[in-house]
């Protein structure tokens, strides 16, 4: 079957990853998510997600035979068709300049995908002649994600960009996602921290803390029963309920961040090492 006839699978195999300043990332990852997945990505603030999502994206160097999208290392052959929305693509500045809607969307290839164009603008309720630098957040949020999202992209990467859209309009965001891979050949790796009605979303959850995946699998697996129609049966307060407890269960075995049982520093610890309590405090008390 050739490539292009099935969504791509995403495979993780014992990968681990130090950062440029030797701290670790993430810790010996094994993940499989199959052609036409929607993941949610979860774990509290720290937990690797960004990490992860760059390494599978390309943008970050993976070590060898570690990641795979359909069987190709995305950081060697710098897969067609990966997107990968993340926060340094949302503080791109050119958003925020004198410039119109169409003339930003023909720049991605509004003209040559106009179909596809027309429905992100309908779907996002995006008004064509807002100048953006005269828009809110949320609307320029709107036009960006019509941005990234126009290319028929077949892997998406998304860390978590809808912050600043209302609920109707993310509702609306996040239904046109869940279509697009039920009509097209496409996977979608979504981390977030906001589960507000997202429990009919999602495929697959995958649990991350400390850098490494401590739970992943299929909504069925988790309990979060799908019918045949690929809908959750359970409902909202399940989903959410089920990532307090892992958020909580986590918080736990880390212990507090600056206590003496925690890993990081105390007030004490930093005393005399230029942090607090000493000279630099006292100037800026004057
Ligand atoms: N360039 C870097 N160098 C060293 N450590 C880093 C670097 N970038 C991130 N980290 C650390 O790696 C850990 C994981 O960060 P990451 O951004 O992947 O978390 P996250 O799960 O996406 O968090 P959030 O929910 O806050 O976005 C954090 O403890 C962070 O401080």
């Amino acid at each position: 079957m050739a490539a292009q006839d099935i969504a791509p699978s995403i495979d993780v195999h014992d990968l681990s990853y130090k950062f440029p300043d030797g701290s670790s990332g993430l810790k010996e990852v094994f993940l499989h998510l199959p052609p036409g997945s929607r993941t949610l990505l979860i774990g509290a603030n720290g937990a690797g997600k960004t990490t992860l999502l760059r390494l599978l994206s390309g943008k970050r160097m993976a070590p060898s035979n570690t990641v795979s999208i359909s069987g190709i290392d995305p950081f060697k052959e710098g897969l067609e068709g990966v997107t990968y929305l993340g926060l340094e693509w949302v503080l791109n500045p050119i958003v925020r300049t004198d410039i119109d809607v169409p003339t930003l969307l023909a720049s991605v290839g509004g003209d040559y995908y106009s179909d596809r164009r027309d429905e992100l603008v309908q779907i996002l309720d995006i008004d064509l002649a807002w100048r953006m630098h005269a828009v809110s957040d949320g609307e320029r949020r709107r036009v960006q994600l019509a941005m990234g999202l126009l290319r028929p992209w077949t892997v998406l990467l998304l860390d978590e960009i809808t912050v600043d859209l209302d609920l109707l309009s993310r509702s609306n965001f996040l239904g046109f996602l869940k279509r697009e891979t039920q009509k097209r050949k496409c996977t979608i790796v979504y981390a977030t921290h906001i589960l507000d009605n997202l429990a009919q979303w999602p495929t697959h959850l995958v649990h991350m803390s400390l850098g490494k995946v401590k739970k992943w699998g299929s909504m069925t697996e988790f309990d979060l029963v799908t019918d045949t129609k690929d809908r959750v049966v359970t409902g909202n307060s399940q989903l959410g309920e089920l990532v307090l407890k892992w958020l909580q269960e986590d918080l736990d075995e880390r212990g507090p961040r600056n206590g003496k049982a925690g890993q990081g520093k105390t007030y004490e610890s930093l005393e005399g090492k230029g942090g607090y309590g000493n000279e630099n405090s006292a100037r800026l008390e004057k």
